[in-house]
């Protein structure tokens, strides 16, 4: 009779044991992961980009305010590329008229070239973004020129931002996939990440354009790009197209990385990438970020409104899988 008792016992000493390391283990990856995360809000500019039928500038507008109003630090709100590349971005000199600033608020742009940055510069932008690719398909498909080529365009670009000491953000594109040349090496991705660091770039956002990403791919990712560029110099920007995107982020928190890029209502997608869905959304980052007890400064019923006012512009239900939990209580 008392061997079984013992054994009970054992085993729940065991249990106890496991519960605690579990615990203690959690503990340390949780206590891993930075106190506060920027977010970069891109829906205006990567989600809106990518409708068929162009949204109305006062709609937009109107998005970017409730968007400010969130109390999100940096709403990328536009880009100056050709219109008759992305005639969904056409509106940008009106769009960055009409919205109501808030003193701390970045309001940034895409400039692919000088004459996109001078544009943007009349328009009064905080912030301008040079975005590059991994991949030379990729490269010559979205802008027309080859990875080389489009580091010296970005040299003009960064070095008219230093005279008028505007910050500029690279992004790089296809980080883990391009749509016509499959798999991408992390080794190409930190060569083009550090090109865009030594021109003077402040912050490196890391784009998986086409969603293909695993957190084991991001772990190697940002293992092999931060021998290149300081880790807490790098973002990441996740399409959710496999439905990976948050376990992408949470690890590439894990590594260090504090600077997250979403888009409200999880809009988004890019015009020379077939087949690439919505960001990841925002509210699901901010509702990610709160249940880590990581501050982000955003007010996520404010965010949900948002995204709600844009879904139903759209005639279609919120991207956010948060925005659609929390419907009836709204
Ligand atoms: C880069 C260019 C302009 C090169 O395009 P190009 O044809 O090689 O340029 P060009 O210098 O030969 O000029 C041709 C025409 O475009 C005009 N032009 C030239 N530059 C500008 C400008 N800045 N603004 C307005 N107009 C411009 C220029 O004035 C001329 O006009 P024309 O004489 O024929 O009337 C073109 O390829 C382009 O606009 N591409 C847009 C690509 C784009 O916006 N893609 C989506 C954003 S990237 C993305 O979504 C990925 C990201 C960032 O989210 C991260 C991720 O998910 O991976």
């Amino acid at each position: 009779m008392a061997a079984p008792r013992q054994l009970i016992n054992i085993t729940n000493k065991i249990r106890k044991v496991y519960q605690q390391q579990v615990r203690q283990l959690t503990q340390v990856s949780i206590a891993g992961l930075p106190s506060f995360v920027k977010i970069v809000e891109v829906g205006p500019r990567d989600g809106l980009q990518n409708e068929k039928d162009i949204v109305p500038s006062k709609i937009k507008v109107e998005l970017i305010n409730k968007l400010s109003e969130s109390g999100l630090p940096v709403i990328e709100v536009t880009s100056f590329v050709s219109p008759k590349w992305v005639p969904q971005m056409g509106d940008h000199k009106e769009v960055l008229a009409e919205i109501q600033r808030k003193p701390n608020v970045v309001y940034s742009a895409l400039t692919p070239n000088l004459k996109g940055f001078k544009s943007a510069v009349e328009s009064n932008v905080s912030e301008v973004a040079i975005f590059g690719a991994a991949s030379e398909s990729f490269s010559k498909k979205n802008i027309n020129c080859s990875i080389d080529e489009s580091i010296e365009r970005f040299r003009v670009v960064t070095e008219a931002a230093k005279d008028r000491n505007i910050p500029v953000r690279g992004y790089v594109s296809c980080v883990m996939g391009c749509p016509y040349e499959g798999d991408v090496q992390p080794q190409k991705v930190a060569e083009v990440a550090k090109k865009l660091y030594e021109l003077g770039c402040y912050e490196i956002s890391l784009g998986d354009t086409i969603g293909v990403g695993t957190p084991g791919l991001v772990r190697e990712l940002i293992s092999t790009v931060s021998k290149q560029v300081p880790v807490d110099r790098l973002a990441i920007h996740c399409h959710d197209t496999y439905g990976q995107a948050l376990a992408n982020i949470f690890a590439a928190l894990q590594m260090g990385v504090s600077v997250v890029d979403s888009s409200v209502s999880g809009l988004g997608g890019c015009p020379y990438a077939k087949g690439a869905s919505g960001n990841v959304s925002t509210e699901d980052v901010v509702y990610l970020m709160n249940g880590l007890s990581i501050k982000t400064g955003v007010n996520l019923p404010k965010l949900i409104e948002a995204g709600h006012f844009i879904s139903s512009y759209l005639g279609r239900p919120p991207g956010s899988k948060v925005a659609q939990a929390t419907k009836s209580s709204l």
